[in-house]
């Protein structure tokens, strides 16, 4: 070989005396090559086109401890604002998660009142002394709905194990990333996988059941919650159940009803209650006019505090963290009762503050949940029973509220490593029964106005884009 001879081309050229059988083997095994190579220069082009596009788009991180309403709250809403189409089709999917959050609201109630504590005895067990109020009619009533009722709970039990991430544990709907679990219930799209389809074809029957199963309940649910005995129990406890997150034992009628659809985005879907497990992308493709095309990436996390180091790795590709702090300071953590709430929150937010990975971007917090909080003042609980050093302040949302927002506010100016805007709403996702629609404040570098969260979550656009243009 001539040392100016290119080596590939040696390597290629046809040997001598190559027999016919030969040439076709060795041009056969040419065009695989040249095929292989295709396909990867075609795979490189993708990936180069997904990371670019990836660059342009706006990409947020959704942060807030367990319950904060990361989903419920603030990637609904995005869905909503940006998403409408999409969004609708994913209705059938909350249709079944919310009919199991009304399940698991009847489990709770009768767990509460078949609960036996030490020197009293439960509603349910039978009467002993003539005369005791647990003789009562109404407490028959109940022993006949439990049992009654006690197939909706297997059911549960078992839709759970077979759909959901918890291995059948009854207490709450636990999800893990990806769309599995939603195509599992029958949602689909073009990333569904056949064999994920096929997967919904088997459970499909499951699913009717469970309707079936609701409706035949529907009167016993009513009757078990509107029961005078269950509202004592409640009442007792102190359990406010119609402030848990997945509450909808209101709706029984319209709920377990065969036909049942969640009703408009707003309101159903905002209420239901699904825990994520792991980390979780949503690539969402605006559809509406104005933003027509536009990509965001919204990566929404597991809030428990077990899970919290896994956010670390996504710190570095966000451009805007959404940081949810409802201000719940008569609360306590549920995987915690030891912890408060918004204590949490506070050492939640100190740490994304001064987190230097975090020192660029952009973080907005929504004071979630505003709901609660007013209702909660309105009940008569006082904030410095829970919080001393409020001392002698109103007891009012407004005054409350500062003095929160305060706080969140100057551990933002102290403790980000480099100075940025601190930039806050106060949010409210349920709609009241007595309100038509949601309220919220937006508040920015001191201005101040009241609009509605789709308006703010268009203004948030608007910002995390602008402080995308001053970082680019
Ligand atoms: N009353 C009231 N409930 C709310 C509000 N925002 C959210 N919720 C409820 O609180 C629950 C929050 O649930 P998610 O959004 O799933 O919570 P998350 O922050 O994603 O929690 P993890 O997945 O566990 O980290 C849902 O049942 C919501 O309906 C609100 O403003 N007011
Ligand atoms: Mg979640």
């Amino acid at each position: 070989m001539e040392s100016s001879e290119n080596p590939f081309i040696v390597a290629l050229r046809a040997p001598a005396n190559e027999t016919e059988d030969e040439r076709i083997r060795r041009v056969r095994a040419l065009q695989d090559a040249q095929r292989v190579s295709r396909q990867i220069d075609e795979s490189l082009q993708e990936t180069k086109r997904i990371l670019e596009r990836r660059r342009r788009a706006t990409r947020i991180l959704l942060l807030g401890q367990a319950e904060s309403g990361k989903v419920c709250t603030l990637l609904s809403y995005f869905q909503l604002a940006f998403t409408p189409q999409q969004f609708q089709k994913e209705r059938d999917v909350w249709r079944t998660i919310i009919q199991l959050n009304l399940i698991s609201s009847v489990r709770t109630l009768l767990n509460l009142i078949n609960e036996v504590e030490p020197n009293a005895q439960s509603l349910l067990t039978p009467p002993q002394t003539p005369g005791n109020r647990l003789n009562s009619p109404s407490n028959n009533k109940l022993r006949r709905i439990h049992l009654v009722l006690s197939p909706l709970l297997s059911m549960e039990t078992d839709f759970n194990k077979i759909l959901f991430a918890n291995g059948g544990s009854p207490r709450e709907i636990r999800v893990t990333s990806g769309n599995t679990w939603k195509s599992k219930l029958g949602f689909r799209d073009s990333a569904t996988s056949q064999q994920e389809s096929d997967l919904t074809n088997a459970q499909n029957s499951i699913k009717n059941n469970l309707i079936q199963l609701l409706e035949a309940s529907k009167d016993n649910i009513e009757s078990l919650w509107k029961d005078k005995d269950t509202q004592r129990a409640l009442e007792e406890r102190e359990i406010n159940l119609r402030d848990s997150p997945g509450f909808f034992l209101d709706d029984v009628d319209r709920i377990a009803s065969p036909s049942y659809q969640p009703t408009d985005c707003e309101s159903d879907i905002v209420r239901a209650r699904v825990r994520t497990d792991g980390v979780e992308e949503h690539h969402l493709v605006a559809e509406t006019a104005r933003l027509k095309g536009n990509d965001f990436y919204i990566t929404d996390v597991s809030g428990m505090r077990s899970a919290r180091h896994s956010w670390i790795p996504f710190f570095d590709d966000s451009q805007a963290i959404l940081f949810l702090a409802p201000l719940m300071f008569n609360q306590m953590l549920e995987e915690d009762p030891h912890v408060n709430r918004l204590e949490d929150s506070l050492l939640l937010w100190k740490e994304i503050c001064l987190n230097v990975l975090l020192a660029n971007c952009n973080i907005i917090i929504f004071f979630n949940k505003m709901d609660i909080l007013r209702r909660t003042l309105e009940s008569g609980v006082e904030v410095r029973k829970y919080v001393p050093s409020y001392g002698d302040a109103p007891n009012d949302v407004a005054s409350v509220t500062k003095y929160f927002k305060d706080r969140f506010k100057s551990y933002h100016r102290k403790l980000s490593p480099k100075p940025r805007t601190f930039i806050s709403h106060e949010t409210s996702a349920i709609v009241s029964r007595t309100s038509s629609h949601f309220w919220g404040t937006f508040d920015i570098c001191h201005c101040a106005s009241r609009i509605s969260i789709p308006q703010q979550l268009l203004w948030l656009q608007v910002f995390v884009c602008c402080s995308l243009s001053r970082s680019d």
